[in-house]
């Protein structure tokens, strides 16, 4: 196939379907990797109980069938090539006839999800990590409570009946999508690696559901979490079956890529962008320097290199799970997002920043970075924290504690509730998270890492102060895509790699420093699966921005930095004074 160049009117449209925690979008994009079309539809979330966080396979089919209707309008519908998907980790639970089950007491099957940020399993996930199984090697060395084994067995221990005994599939939420598109129920590498303790090049290990008490699955070649596994972005069956094209307005048997994990999408998006001509450290660099970090409800940190590096309290290394080739060590933190509208929301001077928010047609978070402009005066806006700290695991923490006991704290509260007052929270609180970036890069440097460049995405890179911060506070610059919505750029690549449009792309064409794949030739993969993500990932990812660390507020935040740990510190001795006797 010939790639257009100039003003030639692209010939091929990718469609991109990414399914966030608030929300499903869907994105139509051309093979220059512009977004042509754009669609959001919000999605329902239950909470039946504190820390139990469920949703519906058959509202989130619903809204992905909305939105990808709503990009091809208008468009000739032979012209679209491929369909992606990626999602939340969330487990998705169906009986022997792909019909969904209840994943709670109350019996109600339409919440068949257990969401990725449900904590409802720590029991599970503590006696699963006192097993000391060697497979936790590979998720940091604990297992967090929002992996899925630990669900599973949850699911097992309380509605054995209802649920457990009647089941005949276990979803990643990324591989029900792809299920529902193509009737096929192979699963992706990207979620079995990541979240089920499949390693890329031994499978499963039959010693470690043994152990933990799920042994049950092992039966029938373990039919019912899967045994086929597919890379991202290769092709699945015979594409998308006439039910479900009818269902999204597509035409039947276009192709449908295997999924990945929305973090992973995220990062597929924005890593490989070509940055020459920027100044960046990284354009030297192999791309292992690039750090991305997919911020939406929760901050995904993904960093990638040849050899496997284990990090103490970060997920992985996982084989090829997102880079192919490459492996992956996944730092996060549970709630990022959702924790700025937490703070923000609760507060009293909420209703008002609203109305004013409103009166200007400005985001609350558009109206409180302008805001925080006007009351910082000379200084630089960072420094009106001097006396407020926060710490940010008011979830647990993810990485690289692995700690989900741990809690939020904020230290310098003051009786006033204005406006000013809850601008200085809400910037204590992006700083409290870019803090945790930092902690989450020095573990990975510590174990090997050498990281240089920050690639942000996710709803969170619009908020121009977060974006800031994180530059300040971790010292090194950040890349911004031209396209904003990364993640979904992400998922149309895996459409784009299923149709295999890209694999007699011309080498000349792409626009990617060849420094920066130079370990590619290492990979073990079929050549052609490898040609086209390479190429796709440098055609689809466009550097947008880039904004540098204001290095002479340095000995500011390292200071900040200190007070920072220091609240982890001493929470942890609460802790152990209200044990002890
Ligand atoms: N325009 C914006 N300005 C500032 N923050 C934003 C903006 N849009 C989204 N956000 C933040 O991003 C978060 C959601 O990001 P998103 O990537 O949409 O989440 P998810 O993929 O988890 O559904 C919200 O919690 C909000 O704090
Ligand atoms: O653990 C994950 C990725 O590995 C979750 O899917 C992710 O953290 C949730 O994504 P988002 O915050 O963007 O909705």
């Amino acid at each position: 196939m010939a790639v257009p160049s100039g003003d030639q009117k692209p010939e091929s449209y990718y469609v991109g379907v990414d399914v966030g925690t608030g929300s499903v979008r869907a994105a139509l994009v051309d093979q220059r990797g512009t977004l042509v079309a754009f669609a959001e539809q919000p999605i329902n979330q239950w909470e039946p109980q504190f820390n139990h966080h469920e949703q519906s396979s058959e509202d989130i089919w619903a809204a992905c069938c909305v939105v990808t209707k709503k990009v091809v309008q208008g468009i000739d519908l032979n012209q679209i090539r491929g369909l992606g998907f990626d999602a939340t980790c969330s487990l998705v639970v169906l009986d022997k006839q792909f019909r969904p089950l209840p994943v709670n007491h109350e019996g109600n099957s339409h919440q068949n999800i257990i969401m990725w940020l449900d904590h409802r399993a720590v029991s599970q996930v503590h006696r699963i990590n006192e097993t000391k199984h060697s497979i936790l090697q590979y998720v940091g060395g604990v297992m967090s409570v929002e992996m899925q084994a630990p669900k599973l067995l949850w699911l097992k221990e309380n509605l054995r009946e209802t649920c457990w005994d009647k089941a005949g599939h276990f979803f990643d939420l990324p591989d029900f999508l792809s299920w529902k598109a193509t009737g096929v129920t192979a699963r992706s590498l990207c979620s079995l690696v990541c979240k089920w303790t499949y390693l890329a090049e031994e499978g499963w290990d039959d010693s470690f559901w043994k152990m933990v008490g799920l042994e049950d699955l092992i039966a029938d070649n373990y039919s019912k979490i899967g045994n086929q596994v597919l890379p991202p972005g290769a092709s699945l069956g015979n594409g998308l079956t006439p039910e479900a094209a009818k269902d999204l307005g597509l035409p039947a048997g276009i192709a449908v890529a295997a999924s990945l994990i929305d973090a992973h999408a995220g990062g597929l998006g924005v890593i490989g962008a070509d940055v020459r001509g920027y100044g960046l450290a990284c354009e030297e660099q192999p791309v292992t320097s690039r750090l991305a970090v997919i911020c939406g409800t929760s901050s995904c940190h993904m960093g990638i290199s040849k050899d496997p590096i284990f990090v103490p309290g970060i997920w992985g290394p996982y084989f090829s799970a997102m880079v192919p080739g490459f492996w992956l060590n996944e730092g996060g933190q549970s709630v990022t997002g959702k924790l700025i509208d937490h703070m923000v929301q609760g507060h009293a001077a909420f209703p008002e920043l609203q109305a004013k928010a409103t009166a200007r047609c400005q985001s609350v978070y558009a109206y409180l970075n302008s805001h925080l402009d006007l009351i910082k005066k000379a200084q630089p806006v960072g420094f009106l924290t001097v006396d407020l700290h926060v710490w940010p695991d008011f979830h647990g923490n993810r990485s690289p504690l692995a700690d989900l006991t741990l809690k939020g704290m904020v230290t310098g509260l003051k009786l006033s509730q204005d406006l000013d007052d809850l601008a200085i929270l809400y910037l204590a609180t992006i700083q409290a998270i870019a803090f945790g970036t930092r902690l989450i890069i020095e573990a990975m440097e510590a174990a090997g890492h050498s990281i240089s460049t920050l690639f942000l995405c996710g709803g969170l890179s619009k908020n121009p102060l977060f974006v800031k911060m994180h530059a300040d506070i971790t010292g090194m610059p950040v890349v911004l895509s031209q396209e904003v919505e990364s993640v979904l750029v992400g998922a149309a690549i895996l459409g784009a790699c299923a149709s295999g449009d890209f694999s007699s792309v011309q080498l000349s064409s792409m626009n990617i420093s060849n420094n920066c794949w130079s370990s590619i030739m290492l990979w073990p993969l079929p050549a052609e699966y490898w040609g086209w993500k390479r190429e796709a990932m440098a055609r689809m990812s466009k550097v947008g921005k880039v904004v540098f660390p204001r290095h002479e507020d340095k000995r500011y935040y390292d200071k900040k930095y200190q007070v920072f740990l220091k609240l982890v510190e001493h929470q942890k001795e609460y802790a152990a004074i209200m044990k002890g006797d």
